[in-house]
């Protein structure tokens, strides 16, 4: 585990609490006024790698004084029992936001039951509603580890237009919402992919490097300016030799610390402040149906 002392480890649970102290006097306050309703995570079947998840979002829910519902949809649901029970939550106004756990099983279409969940519910911000309004710049509710690795490099205090930023990997859940999301804060944005001709021309001049591809270890520090910042967005479970299941990221961190002028640790980066952005998310919903009248105000 890396050193926590060492200033260039930036703290994720340091972030996380400091986000949820926030959100939870925001949620007080909001409470005040309207009833704040219920945040209801759904996995479809069994999967260890949301287990986690879904552990860590109901810690992060108490902490913030949200209410939370864990859901689990037997593996062998229809596409239309999904529909329709998603229809039911959009419809109860005591559901404040729905986020559909990935990966979904096969026989599901993930893409439409998430834009079957109605966009001012979307607490994951993957409705395409709420992907198109990114480009917009309307970032409110944005996919959370895309806004996790945002929050991030806001952690570094770097100044953001024309900040020289290098996303490795284009994913519709986080490289592309990252790019858009760091282009509307000035920043010039490179997008490589596994079709990009060298990914270290760009990530060697870059000031920021964020890499969510998937590969353990992928980032060296011959790829790392000396002082860049690394945001670590990679989740790779990786059995060692003696056959113990450890979670490593993208980025060899030991290695590339030595380097890098700030990084993230796996564990201990943006995970745990993804979790804090999906409760700021449901704030920010919260507040959205407020604004459109779907709730009744509380009576002084
Ligand atoms: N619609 C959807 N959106 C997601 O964002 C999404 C998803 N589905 N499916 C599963 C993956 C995985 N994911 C994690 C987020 C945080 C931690 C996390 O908190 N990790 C801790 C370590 C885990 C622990 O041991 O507590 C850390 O990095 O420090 C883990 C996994 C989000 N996912």
């Amino acid at each position: 585990m890396a050193d926590r002392r060492d200033h260039r480890i930036i703290d994720g649970k340091a972030v996380q609490h400091r986000l949820l102290a926030e959100i939870r006097a925001e949620l007080d306050a909001a409470a005040k006024t309207h009833p704040v309703g219920r945040l209801v995570s759904i996995s479809i079947g069994p999967s260890p790698e949301i287990e986690v998840y879904v552990r860590n979002q109901a810690r992060a829910a108490a902490e913030a004084g949200l209410p939370f519902e864990q859901v689990v949809w037997p593996a062998e649901a229809t596409q239309e029992d999904c529909k329709r029970k998603i229809a039911a939550l959009n419809d109860d106004p005591s559901v404040l936001g729905i986020i559909l756990q990935r990966p979904v099983p096969a026989h599901i279409h993930v893409r439409s039951l998430q834009s079957a969940i109605h966009p001012l519910k979307d607490v994951e911000g993957m409705n395409p509603a709420s992907i198109g309004n990114i480009v917009y710049n309307d970032i409110a509710l944005a996919p959370c580890t895309a806004a996790a690795a945002v929050e991030m490099v806001r952690a570094t205090g770097l100044s953001m237009p024309g900040l020289e930023v290098v996303m490795i990997g284009h994913s519709e859940i986080v490289g592309k919402p990252v790019a858009f999301m760091l282009m509307a804060e000035g920043a010039t944005v490179t997008v490589c992919h596994h079709m990009t001709r060298s990914v270290a021309m760009h990530s060697r001049r870059a000031d920021v490097v964020i890499v969510a591809v998937g590969k353990a270890h992928l980032i060296g520090p011959e790829m790392i300016k000396p002082g860049a910042a690394v945001i670590d967005i990679g989740i790779n479970q990786v059995t060692d030799a003696a056959g113990k299941v450890r979670i490593l990221g993208d980025v060899d961190t030991e290695a590339v610390r030595e380097v890098a002028g700030w990084i993230t640790p796996v564990p201990g980066g943006v995970g745990p402040v993804t979790v804090a952005m999906l409760m700021r998310n449901a704030l920010t919903a919260h507040r959205r149906q407020v604004a459109a009248g779907w709730l009744e105000a509380i009576e002084a």
